[in-house]
């Protein structure tokens, strides 16, 4: 199987967990993308979905394909997300954000029932850190930010290289209008002490850490898939 083959097969694995007149988070990367494509052959046979989309991206996809769309606002609660990640980790711990589409997919994905994430196995990794994490900020005072974090960062025994996202010729900017830091600390032995210290710097939006929120990750492997499911 080459990678884009187990991105279909971790999609349509996750496929099976969606029941007919769901209320359905749809996540943003290449592997919800080819969730999206499967799902929609479904709905073209009749299957009743109502989707959140989780980025602009991930909107006109389903839009172009046949996905019906509903807002958070109109759909604030959700029965499942299926959402992509640049890492998890055994714990189902994730870094996610590659895309830029973080602070909408955890908003998605905490207003849901149930998340289940998607990915091949090079995703899967022992400690997190390996992918730079996301940091989502705010344009203003971009640059006491970067220092913010620099220094929670340090506290914590992680340094690296904390990097601008640009796109094109200019800065990336987000679906919510925000900019990305993205930051090589290497490993992250302790996740959940770097996502309270970046949450509690006023610059940082979110962070691409996803702690406690995947009850299932489906990895795909040359040899098929596997169900991890969070413990408790
Ligand atoms: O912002 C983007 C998301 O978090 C994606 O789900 C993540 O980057 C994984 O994307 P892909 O499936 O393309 O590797």
């Amino acid at each position: 199987m080459d990678a884009r083959e187990m991105k279909i097969k971790a999609a349509a694995v996750a496929l099976g967990f969606v029941e007919d007149g769901m209320r359905l988070g749809i996540g943003t990367g290449s592997t919800a993308e080819e969730f999206v494509r499967l799902l929609a052959e479904k709905v073209a046979g009749g299957f009743k979905v109502q989707g959140v989309p989780t980025s602009e991206r991930t909107a006109r996809l389903c839009l172009e394909l046949g996905v019906p769309l509903k807002s958070l606002d109109e759909l604030p609660e959700l029965d499942l997300t299926v959402d992509g990640a640049d890492e998890v980790d055994s714990a189902l711990r994730l870094v996610k954000g590659g895309g830029g589409a973080l602070l909408r997919e955890k908003i998605v994905a905490s207003a849901s029932e149930r998340m289940i994430v998607i990915a091949d196995e090079t995703k899967l990794v022992e400690t997190l850190g390996k992918f730079p994490l996301p940091v989502e900020v705010n344009p203003f005072g971009l640059a006491a930010t970067r220092i913010a974090v620099e220094k929670a960062a340090a506290r914590l025994g992680l340094s690296g290289e904390i990097r601008l996202r640009q796109s094109g010729d200019g800065v990336f900017v987000t679906d919510g209008g925000h900019y990305i830091l993205d930051a090589s600390f290497g490993r992250i032995p302790d996740a959940e002490a770097l996502s309270d210290a970046l949450h509690a710097i006023p610059g940082v939006v979110e962070h691409g850490l996803f702690i406690g929120l995947a009850d299932a990750a489906v990895i795909a492997g040359a040899e098929g898939a596997t169900v991890i499911e969070a413990e408790g």
